[in-house]
């Protein structure tokens, strides 16, 4: 990074591993129910990476494991080759602070125009003068399309595009990775088809590494370079879209395939029906 260069630049880790984030042995539970068991993978610098699965198969607990919100019970989940979990305040505020987060519906403060939106995490974490700060947000918003936009009100957007000023947000600070969680919740396919475009676009122009955690397997499959399929606590497959859509494990074929019935729970861990409804309740079953 040149001496010149503003505070807030943070040049990519010239370091020649080909992860950003790679998991290794890790096991997470709440309270006293496991969600992951001895679960592994590695997440490749610069591509985009799909993080899918059976609904409560753990992929936000990964997504915040990475952003250390939570801390792995055991093995090291590491960013860069630090170990989240190990971090005090001090380096889990570092890391953090290279990491860009778009949750569900964007989450945008609504008394706040848009360009204040994308404006919020330069203003919070830098001393940069507002004049710099104008040409950042605009340069944000115009990387997503929406610099016309700027005086709106969040109640003056649709669902996408609110989307994507999450997005400009998301990538105010210029973070190294960026992680999705189900970004194309709620959108009609036009939206999401742009949604899904937008976020390879970044992924590539900005030199990013993208994690996105989705249900739609389709538009996923499509912008993915690498799959990472979680199912009972552990990792089904992973690998190159259309390498994990041709595996015959049956839990993966049932995923790709949506399949209501195989492997793959639909029951949250519950105790047996005959319990349930059974002859405790004087015979009512
Ligand atoms: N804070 C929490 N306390 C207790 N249990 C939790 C908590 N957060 C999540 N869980 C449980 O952990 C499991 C995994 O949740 P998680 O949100 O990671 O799944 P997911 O794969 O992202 O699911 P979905 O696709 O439905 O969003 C779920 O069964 C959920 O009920």
């Amino acid at each position: 990074m040149s001496k010149d260069a503003p505070a807030f630049f943070i040049a990519m880790d010239p370091t020649t591993d080909k992860s950003l984030v790679e998991f290794r042995h890790v096991a997470f539970g709440y309270d006293s129910r496991a969600i992951l068991n001895d679960v592994s993978f590695a997440v490749p610098r610069g591509k985009v990476t799909a993080l899918m699965g059976a609904s409560g198969g753990g992929k936000t607990t990964v997504l915040r494991l990475v952003g250390g919100q939570i801390r792995a019970r055991r093995g090291e989940v590491l960013v860069n080759g630090q170990d989240v979990g190990k971090l005090d305040a001090a380096g889990l505020y570092a890391v953090r602070r290279r990491m860009g987060m778009l949750f569900q519906f964007g989450a945008l403060f609504t008394d706040m125009s848009v360009f204040d939106n994308v404006a919020f995490p330069l203003r919070e974490h830098t001393n940069l003068p507002e004049s710099l700060i104008r040409d950042i947000v605009l340069m944000k918003l115009d990387a997503v399309g929406l610099r016309g936009a700027r005086e709106l009100m969040p109640s003056e957007v649709s669902g996408g595009m609110a989307r994507r000023v999450a997005l400009a947000r998301a990538i105010a600070l210029d973070p190294d990775l960026v992680m999705y969680d189900e970004p194309f919740a709620g959108l009609d396919p036009i939206s999401l088809g742009t949604a899904a475009r937008l976020i390879r676009q970044l992924n590539d122009t900005l030199g990013l590494t993208s994690i996105i955690v989705s249900h739609d397997l389709e538009e996923t499959f499509r912008i993915a370079d690498h799959v990472i399929i979680l199912a009972n606590g552990g990792i089904a497959a992973q690998g190159r879209p259309e390498d994990v859509r041709r595996s015959e494990d049956p839990l993966v074929h049932q995923f790709v395939n949506a399949l209501p019935e195989g492997p793959v729970h639909f029951h949250y861990p519950a105790m047996t029906v005959e319990d349930d409804f059974g002859n405790s309740h004087g015979g009512r079953a």
